[in-house]
Order: C-alpha cells, then sequence, then structure tokens
C-alpha cells in the first residue's frame, strides 16, 4: 500500500504521456496496410472464417455465385442474355465484401503486431552473470531459472524478470514504459525493488533475484498479449456473434420461403438474385466490423500505455458501475512531505523535531525521508550510534513506525490513534492540546503523525499532501456516467472527509486497513456492482484479483500486476478514470454500429424486394425508383460492400463519447445511427445505381 516510487520517478503530467506515447505508437502506416492487405487473404481460409457465421454466410454464396459465372445452368435456372456478366459481377462484389471484413480485423490487429515486432527487438538474448557461491559464471538469459541471482552492470540489460536484493541503480525502463526518464531502483522497499527483464541498467550496479522462468516474463506476455495470441471474444461479443448468427439462420429461411411463391405467382427469380436478396438482409456490416471494433478498444488501451490481459478486462472497464481508489498518490499527489512539527504537552519544537528524526532513520518511505530532511534542517541530531539500534518498519496494519534506541528507548511515530494505543501500552498518557493539534492538521486535508518516545508525546508532524488538479471534474464526469466513487484510505477521518469533500467523492471509508480494501469490493458486488480498483502494493494483491477491473502499476510489486488484469506503464492510478471511458466507448461504438447495420439492410430490403417483382408490375413499390431489377441489386450489394471499408475508421477510433447514463446514450444512439441508418442507404443506393447506369454497366 505505500507508494514508494512516487518521490522517485518524475511526476508524468499525462499531457506529456500522450505525446511519449505518439511517438513510441507511431507505426509505418504503409507497411502496415500492406501487411493488412495480405491477411486479409489469409484470413479468406474457411476455417478462420467460420469463426464469424454472418461473413462465412457471404463466403459461402460467393463461391456459389463464382460457379454460376462459370455455368449459369448450373441448378438449371433459365438465364437471361448478361446472365453470366451480372454473375460475374455479384461475385466480385460479394468477394470483396468478405475481403473488406477480414481487412478491417487485420487492420484492427496490425498494430498490436508491430509493437510486437519492436518489443520483440529489444528482448533477444543477453548475457547474464549468475552468482554461485561467491564466484560468478557468464549463461545465457534463457537459461535462468527462478530463484537464480544475477549481477547487472552498467551498461548491461537486465536478463529476466526479478527483485533487487543488492545495490542502487537507475533503469531505463524506455522499452517497455516508453518513458526515457530512468527510475531509481533498490532493494527492500515494496515496490522500487522490482525489475523487468528487457530494461537496462545505465548506472552502477545490481544483485538481482530472478522471479520468472524464461518465456514467462513481463516483457513475453506483454508481447503475445498485443499480438493477440491471447484475444479470445469477450461474453458480450460471443453474445453479439450469436445474435447475429440466429438471425442470419431466420433470414436464410425467409428468403429460402420466396421461390415457391415467387413460382406461384408466375414470377421465378434466379438463384443469384436470391443470394444477393440474402446479403443484403443479413447483417454484415456489424459481422464485418465487430472483431476489429473489440481489438481498437484493446489497443485504445495500450496507447494509453496500460496493457489489459484481456479484452474481457476492456469491455469490463465500460460497465463498472463503482471505482475504489486509495487516497494518497491516487487523489493527490502522494509525495505528503513534513512541512511543520507542532510541540504539545510542553515540549519544545526542538525536541519534536530530535524524536521525529530518531523515529524515522530507518524509515525509507517518501514520508520518513521528508521527515529526516526537515528535522535536519531545523538543526535536530541524534545522541546514540546508528549502527546499534534497530528499525521498526512501517506497515499499513500498526500505522507506525520506529527505532529502537541503544538504551532500551522506544521511538515512535504513526497515525495519531495508533501512538496514542502504544503510548498507553507503555503506561503514558496525553493531553488535549495533542487533539488539537491533530485537528489543526486534519482540517488542512493533511496526515498527521503523532512523535512519542516511550510513554510520552512530544508533537505532531504535519505531512502535507496535494489534491490533484481536475480531480473534482473527474469525479464528476463519472458521476453523470453513473460510477460512483469511493476513496479508501488509511488516513483519519477528519483528514479524509476534507480530501474527499474537496476532491469530490461520492463516498469515503477512512482508518481503512488492507482487508477493508477487500471486504468493501466484495460488499459492493454483492449489491449487484461491478467494481474497479487501483493499487501497487503485495497487500492490494488480493483486492485487486477481487476486483472486475484491477489496474496495477508499473512500478508495484510483481505479486500485484500479476493479481491485476491490467498493468499501467506509466504508474498513473487515476487512468482508472480514462479506462472507464475508453470500455464505455467500446460498448457504446459496438451498439451504435449494430444499430446502423440493421438498420441498413431495412433499407436495402426496399431497394431488392420491388426489384426482384419488377414483372409483375410492381413498380410503385419501387420507393427508390431504381433504373433495373440487376442495377437495383447490384447498387444494394455495393453500397453494402462499401460500407464496410467506409466504417473503418469510426470501428477502430470509437464513436464520439460524451459522459452521459446509459439511458440518454441508448436514446441519442437510436436517433443518429438507426435514423441514419436508415436513411443512409437510400441516398447511398440511389447514386451507386446512377452510377451503374451512368457507366452502362448492365
Ligand atoms: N512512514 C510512516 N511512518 C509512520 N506512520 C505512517 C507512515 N506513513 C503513513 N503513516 C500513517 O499510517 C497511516 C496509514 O498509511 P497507509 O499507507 O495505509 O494509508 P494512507 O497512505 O494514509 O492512505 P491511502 O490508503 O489513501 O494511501 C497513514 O495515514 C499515516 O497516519
Ligand atoms: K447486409
Ligand atoms: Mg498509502
Amino acid at each position: 500500500m505505500k507508494t514508494e516510487q512516487k518521490s522517485k520517478l518524475p511526476h508524468q503530467p499525462s499531457r506529456s504521456n500522450h505525446r511519449q506515447q505518439k511517438k513510441r505508437k507511431r507505426v509505418n502506416t504503409q507497411g502496415l496496410y500492406k501487411r493488412a492487405i495480405k491477411d486479409a487473404f489469409i484470413k479468406l481460409n474457411p476455417r478462420i472464417m467460420l469463426k464469424n457465421p454472418v461473413m462465412f454466410v457471404v463466403w459461402v454464396e460467393t463461391i456459389i455465385t463464382a460457379l454460376l459465372t462459370l455455368n449459369p445452368a448450373l441448378f438449371g435456372t433459365v438465364s437471361g442474355e448478361n446472365q453470366r456478366l451480372f454473375n460475374g459481377l455479384v461475385t466480385i462484389i460479394l468477394f470483396l465484401t468478405v475481403l473488406f471484413a477480414n481487412f478491417a480485423e487485420a487492420v484492427a490487429e496490425g498494430r498490436g503486431k508491430a509493437q510486437a515486432d519492436s518489443l520483440r527487438s529489444t528482448k533477444g538474448d543477453t548475457i547474464a552473470h549468475r552468482l554461485l557461491n561467491g564466484s560468478t559464471e557468464e549463461v545465457s538469459s534463457t537459461e535462468l531459472r527462478k530463484g537464480d541471482r544475477v549481477k547487472v552492470s552498467t551498461g548491461e540489460m537486465i536478463p529476466a524478470d526479478g527483485e533487487v536484493l543488492e545495490g542502487v541503480a537507475s533503469v531505463d525502463e524506455s522499452a517497455i514504459t516508453g518513458e526515457s526518464a530512468p527510475v531509481l531502483k533498490e532493494p527492500g522497499s515494496d515496490v522500487a525493488s522490482s525489475v523487468t527483464g528487457g530494461t537496462k541498467v545505465i548506472s552502477d550496479e545490481l544483485i538481482i533475484k530472478v522471479t520468472a522462468d524464461p518465456g514467462k516474463g513481463f516483457l513475453e506476455r506483454m508481447i503475445s498479449l498485443v499480438e493477440g495470441a491471447e484475444r479470445s471474444k469477450t461474453p458480450n461479443e460471443i453474445a453479439l456473434t450469436v445474435l447475429l448468427a440466429v438471425l442470419t439462420q431466420v433470414l436464410l429461411v425467409v428468403v429460402a420461403t420466396i421461390p415457391p411463391i415467387a413460382n406461384y405467382v408466375g414470377s421465378p427469380v434466379g438463384i443469384v438474385t436470391l443470394v444477393a436478396l440474402l446479403v443484403a438482409l443479413i447483417p454484415t456490416t456489424i459481422g464485418g466490423l465487430l472483431s476489429a471494433i473489440g481489438i481498437a478498444g484493446m489497443d485504445r488501451v495500450a496507447q494509453f500505455n496500460v496493457v489489459a490481459t484481456s479484452g474481457r478486462a476492456v469491455e469490463a472497464c465500460g460497465d463498472i458501475n463503482t471505482l475504489v481508489l486509495d487516497k494518497t498518490g491516487t487523489i493527490t499527489l502522494g509525495n505528503r512531505l513534513a512541512e511543520e512539527f507542532i510541540s504539545v504537552n510542553g515540549h519544545s519544537q526542538q525536541e519534536v523535531a530530535e524524536i521525529a528524526l530518531a523515529s524515522s532513520l530507518f524509515d525509507n518511505t517518501p514520508e520518513g525521508k521528508s521527515i529526516v530532511k526537515l528535522a535536519k534542517q531545523l538543526g535536530a541530531k541524534t545522541d546514540f550510534r546508528e549502527t546499534e539500534a534497530e528499525g521498526v518498519e512501517f506497515s499499513a496494519r500498526t500505522r507506525m513506525s520506529g527505532t529502537n534506541l541503544p538504551d532500551g528507548s522506544e521511538a515512535r511515530k504513526g497515525a495519531v490513534d495508533a501512538i496514542k494505543g502504544f503510548v498507553r501500552s507503555r503506561g503514558g498518557d496525553f493531553k488535549a492540546d495533542l487533539d488539537h493539534a491533530y485537528e489543526k492538521v486534519s482540517r488542512l486535508g493533511g496526515t498527521p503523525l503523532a512523535v512519542a518516545l516511550n510513554g510520552e508525546v512530544y508533537g505532531v508532524i504535519y505531512l502535507k499532501d496535494i489534491i490533484k488538479p481536475g480531480m473534482r471534474e473527474r469525479f464528476d464526469q463519472l458521476r453523470r456516467m453513473g460510477v460512483r466513487s469511493v476513496m479508501l484510505t488509511g488516513d483519519n477521518r477528519i483528514t479524509a472527509s476534507v480530501i474527499a469533500q474537496e476532491a469530490g467523492v461520492d463516498d469515503y471509508i477512512a482508518e481503512a486497513t488492507p482487508e477493508d480494501k477487500i471486504r468493501v469490493i466484495q460488499q459492493e458486488q454483492g449489491k449487484g456492482k461491478l467494481v474497479a480498483m487501483t493499487g501497487d502494493g503485495t497487500n492490494d494483491a488480493p483486492a485487486l484479483a477481487q476486483a472486475n477491473v484491477g489496474l496495477a502499476m508499473n512500478s508495484g510489486t510483481q505479486a500485484a500486476k500479476e493479481a491485476a488484469n491490467m498493468v499501467d506503464l506509466d504508474s498513473d492510478p487515476t487512468k482508472l478514470i480514462d479506462l472507464v471511458t475508453i470500455g464505455k466507448q467500446l460498448l457504446i461504438t459496438r451498439g451504435a454500429l449494430t444499430t446502423f447495420s440493421l438498420a441498413n439492410d431495412i433499407a436495402k430490403y426496399f431497394a431488392i424486394i420491388p426489384a426482384m417483382f419488377a414483372s409483375l408490375g410492381l413498380g410503385s413499390l419501387n420507393l427508390m425508383g431504381l433504373a433495373s431489377a440487376q442495377s437495383a441489386i447490384l447498387s444494394a450489394l455495393i453500397y453494402n460492400a462499401l460500407i464496410i471499408p467506409i466504417l473503418i475508421p469510426l470501428a477502430l477510433t470509437g464513436v464520439k463519447f460524451r459522459p452521459l447514463t446509459a439511458n440518454q446514450l441508448l436514446q441519442r444512439n437510436i436517433l443518429i445511427y438507426g435514423l441514419g441508418g436508415i436513411i443512409a442507404p437510400f441516398i447511398g443506393i440511389k447514386l451507386i445505381d446512377w452510377g451503374i447506369v451512368a457507366i452502362g454497366l448492365v
């Protein structure tokens, strides 16, 4: 739960992140399209096509019309003069429809593949210096196993994921995070000690314990993720695919009932016309774009420098009802620095500074270091030998830290009620001025730490923290999307309420222990809510696993990263807010294009049916006034094919997103994509019909 890295990593405003990402993600678009065209052909393999039932039907029909082009009388149909040309044109258009759909998916996958290639190029085999009781041996990084110890010196690549055992060094993690500023790594602290294979030591030397077997490291996992190897359909996507397949079957039956009726009324229809009708009616637009929409959603997350372990995780972001955030480092800047020592109980400020210093000598947290700094500035010194003293580490459970001095005294600092408990247990007591100081600091939104030596309280340290700019707007935005925010903090009630009020979260829980985090998540889930949370510590891991969306910080511990289903490479916990937006946008894009696709098909029906029965003198049904039966069918099919590539950009970037509730969004979508979907084909098909007549195609 401690957020040590924050004082070490330069604070990265998200604007510069975006610039960074742009630079890193700029892929050769020409190469990307070339590759996508090639992949579109590879995807014609029937076994791959089967995964997409709607397009599979189109593919089968393409083969049927191709056969009918070669031999128009294959199924005994009577053929007109132009039958072969017409059949050939239909075949080409259907083939292009399939190809466009494959292309959409291939383009969506392309960025991930390019990114995977560049990640792979950073990997390669490296020579590792493995330590074996005193001596070192050179081995290939692929021979390393969990538990091995290796030495990595300046300029060398870290050969595997691991924990720092010894040494302090700066590491260039840009291969993974895209961030060029080096990161300080050192042993001990929960988060600064984890290193990733493929990153580079740029100064000094580290001794590392390997924590991942070869091929199982973070970089390899990332490669297979961005490449889509582990991409499986999400539950929503499966549901929609099934729905589209059922709809296709129903329409197949409907179209199959046409020939007997047509024969009965004395206006027989050819097979190619029926095929055309079926293709026009089945939801080819959404069928062709569905998987691209999902892949693009994951890619948008990747562009935010977040690695998602599955499309399911990205989608889950869009369904989140409750967002659980911690205070320090997420809502506030997190570099809580000692601002002031307030003396109580008749002590002097100098005395408070001295006990504060003594209690912080072994405290490696940013808070601890800043206390040492302020105390020394005030001229505080210790009068014992540090080597003979013993540190008592901070833990989120005890909410205290300190030092056992050589003479047997105990210097402690920590949350005020924790210190009160400590003082009482040592037979001491405290006066009202402790509570005054505590309240004064808390009302400023600061964290008060009481300082005590044995049974006596000396004063209060004011740790100042600042709410990140723009938090209120972000929580407002979330509220408009129907997402409730809950702040969980180990800090006291007053501080928590002040920060909660100022930041504009909906609810807060103060004095929370690590167990409380997981309990809050379970409670929310018990009410049927989907919960997201961020965290970085090992003690966050259970809660990250329990949450529907767990976002771990890349700077966090291995345990946290493994438990979470997303890892933020920039270690910016507020990104969860952006992820909710991306997830919602993904769901909305899918909904909008489904609406558009179905609405389109209704319009196409009006183009083809009148044309089919033109010989019956149903001219009045020919609402669009299309030139001929054949041109009507070709126009509808050309429109049907072209709409797929036209909508690829929208499928990839997502529909424009506004923070509205689900209901408002639904209304808006039905209006734009439903109504637009009915009107667009009338215009499009009419224009194409004109064109066909103009060039005298049929
Ligand atoms: N280095 C430290 N030494 C002693 N006490 C500390 C130290 N750091 C924090 N504390 C006290 O322990 C409490 C709990 O810390 P913890 O990290 O669990 O929560 P937090 O950082 O205050 O809040 P959040 O959970 O929002 O990050 C703090 O509110 C503070 O009172
Ligand atoms: K269609
Ligand atoms: Mg904390």
